[in-house]
């Protein structure tokens, strides 16, 4: 499986344009094949769920092409009758191309196999089917009943009257038989069952009926009526907004990451409900501004976001990236009324408070709400993301939490937002690392912790964990046992306490400094289990306001995103000489001869190992110190630092 690793961000700030709204796209697509006349759509968002509608469009015998110079796509409207009358259609994981296509084709008097990915058929469309039924569709399960895939036959559609169709599990059933009803000619009335959920949806879906020359009139949101002989017409050229539910993510991380951020292509006058997410997080303290196509978010003036309790029917996708922004918040968080998440492309309501346990967050979960704890501290965890876009985007933003994250198959995004991490790097700052790598006494350690200390930065002396590694496997008697030594390389109980270094609890600073102990680091470094057990552990210490890191792997492993590395390097003499003279001034045993012996044999041995082998990367800049003093050798790397 791929994964992407997110480090530690030290702030968001930028613009991002956004793409186009999956909503209004696939339901553009299929109004603008439905209606008369050729439409230009403009800002179709490209993505798995719009590839989905156009491939089914196009099987169906709609004709469209997209210009490849304006991106635009021109659709030849088929005047509500299908061309092609017989047909196989695959959505994919698709909402939004599945339902309404089922309630078209099921009013069109064709035969249609509608399927789509395993999680397409668990997910409900039975209330649809039921409404269909009413007005004489025949539609059957092929799989399991109450959902796909499908069947649909000719039917002997009986025109006009009422139908009832449930809106309290998902809105898309009534926005499919709303978008269908036309397709009889005659007046119909659609009465919901239930109080409807994700209202603004429907808004949409009227809207854009409307654009399409339908003006359907509503009584409160219980009744609709889709007047008689009405069809389709084309606008002529129609515009996609901006994605709403895409922009929280950017929105959060101004607000999380200091900010400003702000989102083009989404404003005052959008047509989509989840704009309403940039009142909610107000309410957190976020300073939002709304102009007419772009919005801009900026954390509060104290850094804090205030804890929420909010109802978020209103807005369920844009609601998980509040799940999300909870972490941030001065107080526990309840977010209500989001039962319509266990139908999604996953059950969001299990899948969010998994995955943001793993992170150590504490989470209560109910049928139709989460609670959300914020912890002091979040660790760092591979997060699933269960085939959903909003869990990888939603979970990019822990990165502006002071841990790294990993988002496993982050192409997951394809749905929605294929570019989606290329826009979160945009705006995001990662913490800066300075690695220096290097062999034995090349002067790593001397300049490194200098250096830190010049910028005010963390250091990290990554050799002297595999140092303990050895000391504990010496202690173990465990050195010829690779799994052992793994083990114990998981567990490591050190500690770094004011300049000492304790392993469990013993001070163990000179200790790990022996040549005994580094003929043993060397080896135990040379276990690819050992290196993935401290993998994480050195990267926990990328912390605002930046890190130097020194060892073999710095720049190669550990932090190969570090925007500045180096690689110091000596003779063997002048490095044998060094540690002669360090070992003696420490009162340690040393010989000159065997230290030089020793020192080529470990740099062999660390140069040589197939895993995270020493040496020097083509963007490190090579530092050669044999004839450089101290000074010179900090001065040499500081002077380089971008
Ligand atoms: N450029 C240099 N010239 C002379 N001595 C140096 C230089 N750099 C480091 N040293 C000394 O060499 C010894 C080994 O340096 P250290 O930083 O521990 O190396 P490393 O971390 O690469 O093993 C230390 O005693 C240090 O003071
Ligand atoms: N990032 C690192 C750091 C050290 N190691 C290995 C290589 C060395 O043989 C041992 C000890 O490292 P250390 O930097 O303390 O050794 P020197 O002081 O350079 O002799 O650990 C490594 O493989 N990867």
């Amino acid at each position: 499986m791929e994964t992407l690793d997110l480090p530690p961000m030290i702030r968001a700030a930028g613009t991002v344009r956004l793409p186009g709204s999956k909503s209004i796209s696939n339901r553009v697509l299929l109004l603008a094949a439905l209606a008369d006349g050729q439409t230009r759509v403009h800002d179709l968002l490209r993505s798995d769920d719009t590839e989905r509608m156009l491939e089914a469009l196009r099987t169906l015998g709609v004709n469209w092409q997209c210009d490849a110079a304006s991106g635009a796509y021109r659709v030849d409207g088929v005047a509500g009758r299908f061309p092609v009358t017989e047909a196989d259609l695959f959505l994919g994981n698709a909402g939004t191309a599945f339902r309404p296509l089922t309630a078209a084709l099921a009013l069109s008097g064709g035969n249609y196999r509608l399927s789509g990915v395993p999680r397409m058929h668990e997910r409900p469309i039975g209330d649809l089917v039921d409404a269909l039924s009413q007005l004489g569709a025949a539609i059957t399960y092929t799989g399991n009943a109450g959902y796909p895939p499908l069947s649909i036959g000719k039917g002997a559609i009986r025109a006009g009257g009422t139908v009832s169709v449930r809106g309290d599990v998902s809105s898309q059933f009534l926005t499919a038989l709303l978008m269908a009803a036309p397709l009889t000619g005659v007046e119909i009335h659609i009465e919901v069952v239930g109080e409807l959920i994700s209202k603004p949806y429907i808004e949409i879906t009227l809207n854009l009926m409307a654009r399409f020359g339908v003006t359907v009139t509503r009584e409160g949101w219980q009744r609709f009526t889709v007047p008689g002989g009405v069809r389709y017409r084309s606008p002529g050229d129609i515009h996609v907004e901006g994605d709403a539910s895409s922009a929280s993510y950017f929105l959060a991380a101004g607000a999380v990451g200091g900010g400003p951020v702000r989102v083009e292509g989404v404003g005052r006058d959008s047509i989509q409900g989840d704009v309403r997410f940039a009142e909610a997080i107000a309410q957190l303290g976020v300073e939002v501004t709304l102009g007419d196509t772009w919005i801009e978010a900026r954390g509060p003036a104290d850094g804090r976001l205030k804890a929420f309790d909010m109802d978020l029917n209103h807005i369920p996708d844009a609601a998980m990236t509040l799940a999300v922004m909870a972490v941030f918040c001065d107080g526990p968080c309840h977010l209500r009324n989001i039962a319509s998440w266990r139908v999604k492309e996953t059950d969001r309501i299990a899948a969010m408070a998994t995955e943001l346990r793993k992170l150590g967050v504490e989470v209560e979960e109910f049928d139709d709400a989460l609670r959300v704890v914020p912890p002091t501290e979040l660790r760092h965890a591979a997060i699933d993301t269960y085939d959903d876009h909003r869990m990888a985007m939603c979970f990019s933003l822990i990165s502006l939490a002071g841990v790294g994250v990993t988002i496993n198959d982050p192409a997951c995004v394809n749905k929605t937002f294929p570019v989606y991490f290329d826009a979160y790097r945009s705006i995001t700052e990662a913490v800066p690392v300075i690695a220096i790598d290097g062999p034995s006494a090349s002067g790593k350690g001397t300049v490194a912790a200098r250096v830190a200390e010049a910028l005010g930065y963390h250091y990290l002396d990554s050799g002297s964990l595999y140092r303990l590694v050895a000391l504990a496997a010496i202690q173990a008697d465990a050195g010829d046992d690779p799994a052992a030594v793994a083990a114990l390389a998981e567990a490591l109980p050190a500690e770094f306490v004011g300049g000492r270094i304790l392993l469990s609890g013993a001070d163990v600073t000179d200790a790990i400094r022996s040549e005994d102990c580094a003929a043993m680091a060397s080896k135990v470094a040379a276990i690819p289990a050992v290196r993935d057990a401290l993998l994480e552990r050195q990267r926990a210490y990328r912390r605002a306001p930046g890190l130097v890191a020194e060892g073999r792997d710095m720049g190669s492993v550990v932090f190969p995103d570090a925007a500045n590395k180096f690689f110091l390097t000596a003779s063997v003499t002048a490095r044998a000489e060094r540690r002669y003279k360090q070992l003696m001034e420490k009162g340690l045993p040393a010989n000159i001869d065997s230290l030089s012996e020793e020192l080529s044999l470990r740099d062999a041995r660390d140069a040589a190992r197939s895993v995270a082998p020493l040496m020097k990367l083509p963007d490190a800049i090579l530092v050669e110190t044999s004839d450089m003093s101290i000074d010179e050798a900090v001065r040499f790397v500081t002077e380089r630092i971008a």
